[in-house]
């Protein structure tokens, strides 16, 4: 039988009651789903073990390579199914992860690592190569500056930047980022969040994870909030900044001193579920 659903916009991303296993015992996510619009940038936060990393796997089809698995749920872009399907088809089909703490080629220079950004993608030349790399280096200067030098050589800050600037050289039209903030001073991070803001109003979505909730909710349209492996809570990240909930579990203030009432955080649930 046809589906009658109505056809996803071009380059929605969508996620739908994904449920992920690791081995036969460990259920990291029940039923998740989110969606990132075309263009628009989205927040996941949740504290340590919520799920955030499974979710990401799960999309990049580097889950397998964890011991884990979609038990249910589907995974789309564009209309188009990436549940299980492979790291590089997912590549090729413009989902593109920067992996958390950076994971540069240490022993390659600045330049060789911007072109493993683009090993096994189909069709594409030389001269576009070097068009999308002088892109990427007119994002980040200081690359430019560095390109013959040795990735393990970078700062913290940079070699954040080369793993930014190595997933923009397939370019993209969903960035997946996780942590981009971690371990970051704090000043780097602004330049971190300056520079992914760019990458947004250049027109490429973006799905950022963040342990750093008032980085990414200032970053996001809309935001997600995992916790053990459920969705608690979604919708604009203006509106989930002011929830006392998130104020208190994830940007750390503790409204009068006091434990809010669990009627109150019912409420505020039922209000961004919705
Ligand atoms: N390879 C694995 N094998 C078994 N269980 C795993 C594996 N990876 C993660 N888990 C479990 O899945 C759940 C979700 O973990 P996940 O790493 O996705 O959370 P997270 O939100 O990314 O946390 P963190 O911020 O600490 O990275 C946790 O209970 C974790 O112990």
């Amino acid at each position: 039988m046809r589906s009658t659903a109505p056809p996803a916009p071009p380059d929605t991303f969508e996620v739908r009651d994904l449920t992920v296993v690791y081995g036969r015992s460990v259920r990291a996510l029940h039923g998740v789903s989110l969606e990132v619009p075309a263009k628009g940038i989205v927040a996941l936060l949740g504290a340590n073990g919520a799920g955030k990393s499974t979710l990401l796997r799960a999309v990049s089809g580097t889950l397998p390579m964890h011991g884990g698995a979609v038990e249910s749920g589907s995974i789309t872009f564009g209309g188009e199914q990436l549940t299980g399907r492979s790291p590089a088809d997912v590549v090729a089909a413009g989902v593109v992860q920067v992996p958390e703490g950076r994971r540069v080629f240490s022993g390659l220079s600045v330049e060789d690592n911007l072109r493993t950004g683009r090993l096994g993608l189909r069709g594409q030349s030389r001269a576009s190569a070097r068009e999308t790399a002088e892109q990427v280096y007119a994002l980040f200067p200081v690359l430019a500056e560095r390109r013959r030098q040795a990735a393990g050589l970078l700062s913290g800050g940079e070699q954040q930047m080369l793993a930014m600037g190595r997933a923009l050289m397939a370019r993209p039209r969903l960035l997946l980022l996780d942590e981009p903030s971690l371990g970051l001073a704090p000043q780097v991070t602004e330049r971190i969040a300056g520079i992914v803001r760019r990458i947004h109003e250049e027109g490429t979505a973006v799905l950022v994870v963040e342990q750093n909730a008032s980085l990414a909710l200032e970053l996001a349209d809309r935001a997600c909030v995992l916790d053990v492996g459920r969705v608690r809570l979604a919708g604009p990240a203006e509106e989930l900044s002011r929830s006392d909930e998130v104020r208190r579990l994830y940007l750390g203030e503790h409204p009068d001193g006091d434990v809010q009432p669990p009627e109150t955080a019912t409420r505020a649930l039922a209000r961004w579920a919705a």
